[in-house]
């Protein structure tokens, strides 16, 4: 491809608006332009690179077994009000009317397009197990759009389902999924784990999510040296204490704590560890506010909540309401006597004589007992792990990295066939509800996450197995015929056997230079002074130094030294 062609928007200083690496060097090597927040044009670079990973995702989705399908943007809103979820999602789905005023959704997965669609199709076993995927651009309106491509409202995803008649069948293709995002993410050249994850209100019991690590991923991965241990932070559970303090109960006290408001300042009034005392959240869900007590020095891990209360709707309760329903300001709340069930985490369960609030405004209870004082409603792992906590299988301390979720894989159960009537005979004609499999990747993410990991101080450098051509040709000086001749002679040569991209701008050879340097092809061969005595220069883009090469060698030199 002729450079001159291309439309390549370079950027000389490096754009402010930024605010990660990976946004910063696509803005600078003119791969994306933003329309609106968290909306972006693919300019001709990254449109290659997208078709490469696609290609890549594609090869490994059909090797398993999976048929390619495309299913529409547009989705009626029966169809999510038939699973339910047109409620359950609020701004974050995007809806829309048509000129008869019937309300769509623009689709943010498919889980309820493709469950009608092979619902309709499908009625005997002996067509299972089917597993389908496509790729599509996805709307989510997310609150925060960030990072360029990382985190978009409008952004490509491969999407896959699987159907089958029993769970046997199931774990096959959640392990032939599992398998073939290892090899995908391998040869994306991603440095990645996979986590245990929470598989969130989309049910089903069993997921994976697949991380690229990087300092700038929004997610925690807790691990360890061990074991092969790993999981997403939101879902790592923690070991509750092994023995309960056998301390003598205490009598309770009432200390007026005028101006206390946070824990911190109750540990100081008190002058104790903050390991000593207790902080009470109240969240709203469906079905009412719950207070949930978790020691002082701990967060509250909403993920945690929201699947022990087996909802996706958890909002922290908003100060009128806890005042309206507990009569307290929220820094005096506390279990005794509340008029809403209280949950204990697993480390207060083993606490005694702790303090809380006495749900009265300026005022604290010491020493207080469960089961002596309150009746919780029931005990659970509400917090976030540590570092250097146990891990869940006991095998070591927990270690923290950051990552981008690139990929997930779910086992649905018939979460989608029930709520959508999705059966089939099985072997002695009986009815079933099918069991489904969902398997997600960002492609458009995936890209990002390439380019954090593949960046110098001067710019990107494609994997070979992505990068949007093998060659950069380059002319040094457009004015000199001997130059352009033999450069065109070497753009004929090479293109019958690479994806050549020829820089015959009419631009300063440092303008070139820079610009190659900033789009990162494997491998740069620049035609200059050189080309009357039969040589050019020869850099692979992580060679600190160029190689004079003869140009009858040159097919032969870049195959020897693996540039393409
Ligand atoms: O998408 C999934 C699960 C899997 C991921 C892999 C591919 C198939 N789907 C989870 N999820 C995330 N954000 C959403 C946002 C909106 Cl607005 C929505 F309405 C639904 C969802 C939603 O269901
Ligand atoms: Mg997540
Ligand atoms: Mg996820």
């Amino acid at each position: 491809m002729r450079q001159s062609q291309m439309f390549i928007p370079t950027l000389r200083e490096t754009p402010t608006e930024a605010e990660s690496l990976s946004h910063r060097l696509m803005l600078k090597s003119g791969m994306i332009k933003q329309l609106a927040r968290g909306i972006y044009a693919y300019l001709p670079i990254t449109q290659l690179v997208l078709n490469n990973i696609q290609d890549i995702v594609r090869e490994e989705m059909m090797n398993i077994g999976g048929a390619e399908v495309h299913l529409p943007v547009l989705h009626p809103r029966e169809l999510w009000e038939e699973s339910g979820r047109w409620d359950a999602y609020g701004k974050e789905l995007m809806r829309i009317r048509d000129r008869h005023d019937r309300e769509f959704a623009l689709g943010p997965t498919h889980e309820e397009v493709i469950t009608s669609l092979v619902r309709d199709e499908l009625k005997s076993y002996k067509k299972l197990p089917l597993t389908l995927f496509q790729i599509q651009t996805k709307f989510r309106d997310e609150l925060r759009p960030r990072f360029g491509l990382l985190r978009g409202r409008e952004f490509i995803m491969k999407d896959a389902y699987s159907f089958h008649i029993d769970e046997e069948s199931l774990d096959k293709t959640y392990r032939d999924m599992y398998d073939a995002y290892s090899r995908i993410f391998t040869r994306l050249d991603l440095n990645y784990r996979a986590v245990e994850a929470d598989g969130g209100s989309i049910g089903g019991s069993h997921t994976h999510e697949f991380m690229a690590l990087a300092d700038i991923g929004e997610d925690t991965i807790v691990y360890t040296d061990e074991s092969s241990y790993a999981a997403n932070i939101e879902k790592a559970e923690c070991t509750p204490p092994e023995e309960r303090s056998t301390e003598e109960m205490l009598e309770t006290e009432k200390i007026a704590t005028p101006d206390i408001g946070t824990v911190k300042e109750l540990a100081d009034f008190l002058d104790a560890d903050l390991t000593l005392t207790t902080k009470t959240m109240v969240v709203k869900t469906e079905d009412g506010l719950k207070m949930i007590v978790i020691r002082g020095d701990q967060e509250l891990n909403d993920v945690k909540v929201k699947a022990y209360f087996n909802t996706e709707m958890i909002d922290m309760a908003a100060d009128e309401e806890i005042t309206a329903e507990l009569n307290a300001a929220p820094g005096s709340l506390g279990p005794v006597g509340s008029p809403i069930p209280v949950y204990l985490d697993y480390q207060v369960e083993a606490m005694r004589n702790y303090p809380v609030g006495a749900n009265e405004t300026g005022y604290h209870l010491l020493n207080v007992n469960h089961e002596r004082d309150f009746e919780a409603a029931g005990t659970g792992d509400f917090r976030f792990i540590n570092e250097g906590e146990t891990v869940a299988d006991g095998s070591g301390p927990a270690k923290f990295m950051r990552g981008i979720e690139v990929g997930q894989v779910f086992k649905l159960g018939t979460k989608y066939s029930e709520a959508m009537d999705f059966n089939v005979l099985d072997q002695n004609g009986r009815a079933k509800p099918v069991l489904m499999g969902c398997y997600g990747i960002g492609i458009s993410r995936v890209l990002s996450a390439i380019v954090e990991s593949h960046n110098d101080d001067k710019g990107i450098y494609w994997p070979k197995s992505v990068t949007p051509f093998d060659i950069h040709l380059i002319t040094a000086n457009t004015k000199d015929e001997t130059i352009t001749g033999t450069a065109a002679e070497i753009y004929d040569i090479l293109s019958k056997n690479h994806r050549v991209l020829y820089d015959d701008r009419n631009e300063r050879a440092g303008v070139k230079f820079a610009d190659s340097e900033l789009i990162g092809l494997p491998v740069r061969i620049v035609v200059g002074r050189g080309a009357k005595d039969g040589i050019v220069e020869v850099k692979g883009r992580l060679d600190e130094e160029s190689t004079e090469v003869r140009i009858t060698d040159l097919t032969s030199y870049l195959a020897d030294n693996d540039y393409a």
